[in-house]
């Protein structure tokens, strides 16, 4: 039913690319000082958008893996004063429309637009909506693939200077943009041959080739409301930025685009644009608005309505004239239709960054998901299996989602460096382009048409068709009336020649031919008619959605139009009024009706109010009660933690016991006793901690004892306020009549004014007892367990078992005392024999000093009365006597010079005799000490040993204890 888009366009099929390989044919003709001019004065417009280099900059510094991001940011409002007119343009089928972004004519549209910006490199991405589109413009374009691009740039001075006598050439591109090893370097490095074909393979540095071959048709169907997305990918350093970007002598596809995105709307003045920009990085995962910087972590949203421009375009109301020249008066605005469209331009971060699992890990944190996502996404999309895609993985592949699942065109431009040092990444960078050309894409324009809109298609359509009608009737009339000429002419008595029975013959098959065109007009008059019913019909309703539920019923009563009559629901009804002619339609709604909607409307919106309060009372009521009995169970846990001793755990047990019976109570009271129940709850809570009888809480009925709360008195206030604290530890406390402090629950229950329908059997207040008794049933275990715990415990305590462990653990400790005691006695001798010792080394140098200065010894007096003091009895050594060498040598100290030499001799013998003594001494000490370094040895090993018995006995004895 449906002309491709370039007939409708009024263009030949192939013009969309014919214009695109002029432009690549002729680049001269769109001089780069005009691209530049018009970057400028675009980028003025969005001053954060104009320094692509700066955030080049900015992010180059980042080691981390960054992507593409998407977005709605700054928006750029542009309105051509004659857009409106375009109204009556839509009404004429034939318009004449655009041809190309160069050779404009009309075109019927009104795009709001926007823009994008990725990484640390320049991402920029346009969306364009498009509002008061033909409401039968092309829904979409025949399936198509990605269309890819390979761009080698040139080697770079430094890649230069590292191949010695000029750089090889690694990749030969062919004109046919067929892409391979160069032969001389396969033949060289003994590297398969590879060949790939792409939509365009290029070189070289001149970007309104790539831009023309590979962006700017995408960028004219962006301007007629399909998505376009065009991104660049390849390896670090590989011209991705370059490509999108450019210089300021080579601007790039951003800039290019931009400007031919306002060249359209230059020469399209007749139509209202909406352009909104945005301009985004995607950094690990958080998306970042460039145009605010200070927005940080933006969150994507699906939002199907960049609309506003839709009011902002139709601003007053039309009486569009329909051919025939007879005035539809709608009482409602024109009809709108928004397109909106997309046109997403991104600088990936570089390949190399999405590769293999180890080399993920490896990087850790830093990995650039967008991209690896991305890769994975478009493996999906090329796997004949199908299965889920997971564009929900990252960010850049959730805000592509509608491009590469189909609702797109899209280009990839795969940027590669020359160099032979990265001819592995750019093989890889080939390989994905190969698999990106295989995904198959089918955009449709992104028409958003309401109700009002509908209806304007509905009524041209009943035009068409009634048209067609009168068409059919006539001819049907035309070829009755030959049927029956024929039949007259048949019927009329001729001569039976051979001749005339053949013409008779002619006749009557001319005759049945005409009849069964009869026949097949009446049924497509028919089906016309049906279908002019059912249009009426669907206009009725869609009114009736404009007025407030007018029945749809009477929607069917419209049905006359198709036969041209005037039909009057209204005198039906009653209450309003709807004409309709042959020609056009007067829709009044008597405000009357309108005012009473309004009222049932005002009254719908109470009850829905009144209903939303109460049930947030309820909630609110439930969520308290839950509170306490969730506080209970929290409770129990945190003392059952505390209790390790049994007089506590029996306290404890009791007071569990009381808090069942508060819960008793509460249920007793939820059960519709109301306040007497809840006193004999109160009751024998109270009784649990000890405070007064139940009856006097008749009056508190929701008031609840805290059993386990410790009953200080705190402040004082009258019997019928409370004082509460949302803190599950503070209590609110209540001073009743007779002066006594009771302390509360800590949940408020008297925090709502309970009214006698919470006595009510109301499925709420069942729920809630059911939530009561469970919290009971919970508690009753708890208690019984820790009940049986304690049975246990006392059990155990009076067995033998535990009497036995209990004397072992005795027993050892004495064994261990005993232990202590040796090795203190052991530590002594040591230590005395190390005295010992070292009194023998200073009786040896004594006998030393004397025996050396001996010829002078009134000289060394000093020294000689040191050793005179010396009392020397190792034990088991023969004792000194008074007259041994040594103490004459004292009395030698006092000699004259001239016993000098008898004394000599003596002192010698004595030296020899202390020398030998010395020895054997020294050899009785290092015999000694053997045995005593064996000795303590045996004594660590087994102290360890009794001390690591001890332990054990204790790590048994606290777990006992703890059971
Ligand atoms: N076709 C080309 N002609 C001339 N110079 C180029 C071309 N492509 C890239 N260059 C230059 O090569 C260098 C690296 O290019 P560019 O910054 O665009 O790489 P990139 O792929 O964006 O790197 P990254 O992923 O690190 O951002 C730049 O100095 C750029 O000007």
């Amino acid at each position: 039913m449906f002309k491709s888009v370039a007939d409708r366009l009024g263009i030949p099929h192939s013009s969309s690319s014919s214009s695109v390989s002029s432009h690549h044919s002729s680049p001269s003709s769109s001089p780069s000082s005009h691209h530049h001019h018009s970057r400028t004065s675009i980028f003025s417009s969005t001053p954060s958008a104009r320094s692509p280099s700066r955030q080049q900059q900015q992010y180059h510094g980042r080691s981390a893996a960054t992507t593409a991001g998407t977005g709605t940011g700054t928006g750029i409002g542009l309105t051509t004063p004659a857009a409106v007119t375009s109204a009556s343009g839509r009404t004429t089928p034939a318009a004449p429309r655009k041809t190309s972004l160069s050779t404009p004519t009309q075109k019927p549209v009104l795009p709001p637009l926007s823009f994008f910006r990725d990484n640390h490199s320049n991402n920029l991405a346009l969306s364009v909506a498009d509002a008061g589109a033909h409401p039968d413009d092309p829904p979409s374009r025949a399936a198509e693939n990605v269309v890819v691009s390979v761009r080698v740039r040139p080697f770079s001075l430094a890649e230069m200077k590292v191949a010695a006598g000029g750089p090889a050439e690694v990749w030969a591109v062919h004109e046919d943009s067929r892409i391979g090893y160069a032969d001389e370097y396969s033949m060289r490095e003994r590297r398969t041959a590879v060949d790939y074909t792409y939509d365009h393979a290029l070189t070289g540095s001149d970007n309104e080739a790539i831009y023309s071959t590979s962006v700017k048709s995408l960028v004219q169907s962006a301007m007629e409301g399909y998505n376009g997305t065009v991104f660049a990918y390849g390896q670090t350093s590989s011209g991705k930025t370059y490509t999108m970007s450019g210089t300021s002598h080579q601007p790039g596809i951003t800039p290019r685009a931009v400007e031919d995105v306002f060249k359209y709307i230059r020469e399209n003045s007749e139509r209202e644009f909406l352009l909104r920009v945005s301009y985004l990085e995607i950094y690990n995962e958080s998306i970042r608005d460039l145009l605010s910087p200070e927005a940080i972590d933006l969150k994507i949203h699906e939002d199907r309505k960049v609309i506003e421009s839709r009011e902002r375009a139709l601003t007053a109301p039309l009486s569009p004239t329909i051919p025939g020249g007879r005035k539809m008066s709608l009482g409602l605005r024109a009809p709108s239709a928004v397109r909106v469209s997309q046109l997403n331009l991104i600088d990936l971060a570089g390949s190399e960054k999405a590769s293999t699992d180890i080399e993920r890990r490896k990087e850790g944190a830093f990995i650039n998901k967008s991209l690896l996502t991305l890769g994975t996404v478009i493996a999906k999309l090329t796997e004949e299996k199908g299965g889920h895609i997971p564009y929900r993985d990252s960010k850049l592949t959730r805000i592509l989602q509608s491009s590469l699942s189909g609702n797109a065109r899209v280009s990839v431009i795969c940027t590669i460096s020359p160099s032979f040092l990265n001819v592995d990444e750019s093989h890889n960078t080939l390989k994905f382009a190969a698999r990106v050309k295989k995904i198959i894409t089918k955009a449709h324009t992104n028409q958003v048409m309401d109700d009002k809109a509908l209806l304007e298609k509905y009524r041209r359509e009943i035009t068409e068709l009634k048209a067609q009608l009168m068409l059919t009737a006539a001819a049907a009339a035309a070829a009755a009336s030959v049927g029956q000429h024929e039949a007259d002419q048949s019927g009329r008595p001729r001569p039976t020649t051979t001749e005339d029975s053949n013409l008779s013959h002619l006749l009557e098959r001319e005759r049945l031919k005409h009849e069964e065109e009869m026949v097949e007009m009446n049924m497509v008059r028919n089906a016309l008619k049906e279908r002019i019913d059912q249009l009426t019909k669907l206009i009725l309703t869609s009114q009736s959605i404009n007025t407030k539920g007018i029945p749809s019923s009477s929607a069917a009563a419209g049905g006359g139009l198709g036969e041209g009559h005037v039909s009057s629901p209204s005198a039906s009804m009653g209450r309003y009024t709807v004409e309709t002619t042959a020609d056009g339609t007067v829709l009044e709604f008597p405000k009357e009706i309108e005012s009473r909607l309004a009222r049932k409307d005002t009254i719908v919106r109470q009850l829905q109010s009144e209903l939303e309060a109460q049930q947030e009372k309820v909630a609110l009521m439930k969520s308290a009660l839950q509170k306490t009995a969730k506080g209970e169970a929290v409770d129990i846990v945190k003392t059952l933690a505390r209790v390790d001793m049994e007089p506590e755990r029996e306290k404890f047990l009791i007071e569990k016991r009381a808090s069942i019976m508060n819960l008793n109570g509460m249920m007793a009271w939820q059960d519709g006793g109301g306040a007497g129940v809840l006193g004999s709850g109160g009751g024998v809570a109270a009784g649990g901690s000890g405070g007064s009888g139940g009856a006097r809480q008749g009056s508190m009925k929701r008031v609840l004892r805290d059993p386990y709360a410790p009953t200080s008195t705190g402040a004082r206030t009258s019997a019928t306020t409370m004082t509460t604290n949302d803190e599950k530890d503070d209590a609110a406390s209540v001073l009743l009549p007779d002066g006594e402090q009771l302390l509360l629950s800590p949940i408020p229950y008297d925090a709502y004014d309970y009214d006698d329908d919470d006595l009510m059997d109301t499925p709420w207040n069942r729920a809630e007892l059911h939530s009561l008794r469970q919290a009971k049933r919970e508690l009753e275990i708890v208690v019984i367990e820790q009940e049986k715990k304690l049975e246990d415990m006392v059990a155990f305590e009076d067995s033998d078992e535990f009497r036995n462990l209990v004397l072992e653990l005795e027993e050892y400790r004495e064994k261990i005392v005993g232990m202590e005691e040796e090795r203190e006695g052991l530590r002594a001798t040591i230590v005395e024999l190390r005295n010992s010792v070292r009194r023998v080394e200073l009786a040896k140098v004594g006998v030393e000093n004397g025996n050396g200065n001996g010829v002078g010894g009134g000289s060394t007096g000093g020294g000689g009365g040191y050793v005179g003091r010396v009392p020397f009895s190792p034990p088991g050594s023969p004792s000194p006597s008074p007259s041994s060498p040594a103490m004459s040598a004292t009395t030698t100290n006092t000699a004259t010079a001239a016993t000098a030499g008898s004394t000599a001799t003596i002192a010698n013998t004595m030296a020899v005799a202390a020398a030998n003594r010395i020895q054997e001494l020294e050899q009785m000490m290092q015999r000694e000490r053997k045995l005593r370094m064996e000795e303590q040895t045996r004594n660590i090993g087994r102290i360890a040993s009794l001390e690591a018995q001890v332990n054990i006995l204790e790590a048994e004895k606290s777990y006992l204890l703890f059971k």
